[in-house]
């Protein structure tokens, strides 16, 4: 996929061989078998029609699936959500000030945010939106434990998120454990999803157009890189009532991926063109589900829309670019999809 860039130069998004494998193969396609015992949907209607199905169960929900067994109920998820709620909107009072976000990215917007959000955290905290902790389950368990053993109340006047002080309501070393976790699992997104969901704005718009509307550029690159690039619901009978050709032992990944680039849906759709959005609606567009499906969104995306916003506001008013000495960022196969290693530089 090439973007135009500087007069002579493109800049290129070098997706990994199996995302590139897949986007070749089967964009275009409605329903496809990647795997005896797991079909690929990518057709519009047919990804509408078995998200409707059913809710998703408690293994699938991203966030609040099941801690080492013991399950997240409804009033804990929405009591940690108001917390990271309460502490983003107290983030996004605060003066944009002088930050150095040139680097390399999605590591400099991921520690701009954690210090924005989680600022004056104590470091058992902080540990846990490391980003060397990513997508390393046993590692995060590790840091979780030493870090609800090590326990010591802070002194009163240390400033601490709403997320952390309902860790600290905790009594015993269980509860604490359990909480420190679902910290990590909702103060970490934070800082992955929205930094890599501006490091992909950038590498496809830079240098930002004055004349396009910061929301426009979102929607356009969660059409083109949306980081939750796939959607899995595990065999369930539902499937097969929506599709006969859906087996009572088939898995079913969705793959936003290939819908938002469907040729019959869109114009153009390689092609980065943000103005697309002044004429659509992203919470009804058919097949673009970057936030997942409108029977259950992503509860996040009110705290992530803004932060992104905050951080390309910064992107523009400092004039910064992706290095046009940089042509090719890569993609990896990992549950985010981001371009890594992005050199990000004054104009
Ligand atoms: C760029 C940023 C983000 C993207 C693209 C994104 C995407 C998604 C998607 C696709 C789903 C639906 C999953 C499914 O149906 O299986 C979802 C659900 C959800 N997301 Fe997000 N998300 C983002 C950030 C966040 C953040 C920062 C939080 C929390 C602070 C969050 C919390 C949730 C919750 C609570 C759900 C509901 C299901 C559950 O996990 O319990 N998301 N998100």
């Amino acid at each position: 996929m090439t973007i135009p860039a500087e007069r002579n130069k493109v800049r290129q998004v070098v997706f990994a061989p199996r995302l590139q494998e897949l986007l070749d193969r089967y964009r275009g396609k409605s329903f496809f078998r990647l795997e005896p015992d797991t079909v690929g949907v990518a057709g519009a209607d047919l990804m509408d029609a078995l998200l409707r199905s059913r809710p998703a169960n408690a293994e699938e929900r991203p966030t609040f699936k099941p801690v080492r067994g013991r399950a997240v109920t409804r009033p804990e998820s929405s009591a940690l959500m108001r917390a990271v709620g309460a502490d983003v909107r107290a983030a996004l009072k605060k003066p944009l000030g002088e930050p150095a976000l040139t680097g390399t990215w999605p590591a400099v917007p991921h520690n701009y945010l954690r210090d924005l959000v989680f600022g004056h955290e104590q470091r058992r905290f902080r540990v846990l939106v490391d980003r060397r902790l990513e997508l390393t389950p046993k590692i995060t368990w590790a840091a979780v434990a030493a870090g609800a053993a090590l326990w010591g109340r802070p002194a009163p006047e240390v400033a601490l998120s709403t997320l952390a002080r309902m860790v600290l309501e905790a009594d015993t070393y269980e509860q604490r454990r359990f909480a420190m976790y679902l910290y990590r699992r909702v103060a970490g997104p934070v800082c992955f999803t929205v930094a890599a969901l501006v490091t992909n704005a950038l590498w496809l718009s830079s240098p930002l157009d004055d004349e396009v509307p910061t929301e426009y550029v979102l929607n356009e690159t969660l059409r083109l890189l949306p980081p939750s690039w796939n959607i899995l619901r595990v065999r369930s009978p539902e499937f097969a009532e929506v599709d006969a050709r859906i087996g009572p032992g088939d898995d079913v990944l969705l793959l936003p991926l290939l819908s938002h680039r469907d040729p019959e849906l869109r114009d153009a759709p390689d092609e980065f063109r943000p103005s697309r959005w002044a004429a659509l609606d992203p919470d009804t567009h058919p097949g673009y589900l970057p936030f997942g499906h409108a029977s259950e969104r992503c509860w996040g995306r009110h705290l992530v829309l803004p932060l992104a916003e905050r951080v390309l506001d910064l992107v523009r008013r400092d004039g910064l670019v992706a290095d046009p000495a940089q042509t090719r960022a890569r993609v990896h196969l990992d549950g985010l999809l981001e371009v890594s290693d992005v050199r990000v530089v004054r104009a």
